[in-house]
């Protein structure tokens, strides 16, 4: 059976937990589709998340995971693009709840506010949870 592909993407202040997060993605049964970028040097957090919405769009990755220093900015890049639903996350019930309820594709984390164990738990539980539907389907169709 085929691997999930899993992108990543992030702006500078997210690049070492991205390295991480794709780290544990290779080695629990998910290919990381890391779309950059892959140095320190500064870059602009919009530019990152439109390739994320891209990438969503062509099909290249079924769902994706975005860092900034505070997930913030990207998340709001992110979600300019109205096939994204990109869900802040601080913690493994938001990670759950915004799969549940909100079907996000895109889980989004602030590699200055929150550490890697905590940041690798928020990216498991929102792979492991499906999307409810039901009367959460029609709030989502509302927005799109
Ligand atoms: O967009 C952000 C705030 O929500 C992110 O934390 C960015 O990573 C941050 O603004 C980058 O700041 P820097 O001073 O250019 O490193």
């Amino acid at each position: 059976m085929s691997q999930p592909v899993i992108a990543l993407a992030s702006d500078h202040a997210g690049v070492a937990l991205k390295s991480e997060l794709a780290e544990w993605l290779g080695q629990n049964g998910y290919q990381a589709l890391d779309l950059g970028p892959d140095s320190l040097d500064s870059v602009d957090y919009p530019d990152y998340a439109d390739k994320m919405a891209d990438c969503l769009k062509e099909g290249s990755a079924s769902l994706g995971v975005l860092v900034c220093g505070t997930g913030i900015g990207i998340s709001i890049a992110a979600n300019r693009h109205r096939h994204v639903r990109a869900a802040l996350c601080s913690n493994s019930t938001d990670a759950r709840l915004t799969r549940l309820h909100n079907d996000a594709n895109v889980l989004a984390l602030g590699a200055r506010t929150m550490g890697a164990e905590v940041a690798l738990d928020c990216l498991r539980v929102f792979l492991e949870t499906e999307f409810e539907g039901g009367r959460h389907q029609r709030r989502i169709d509302k927005m799109s």
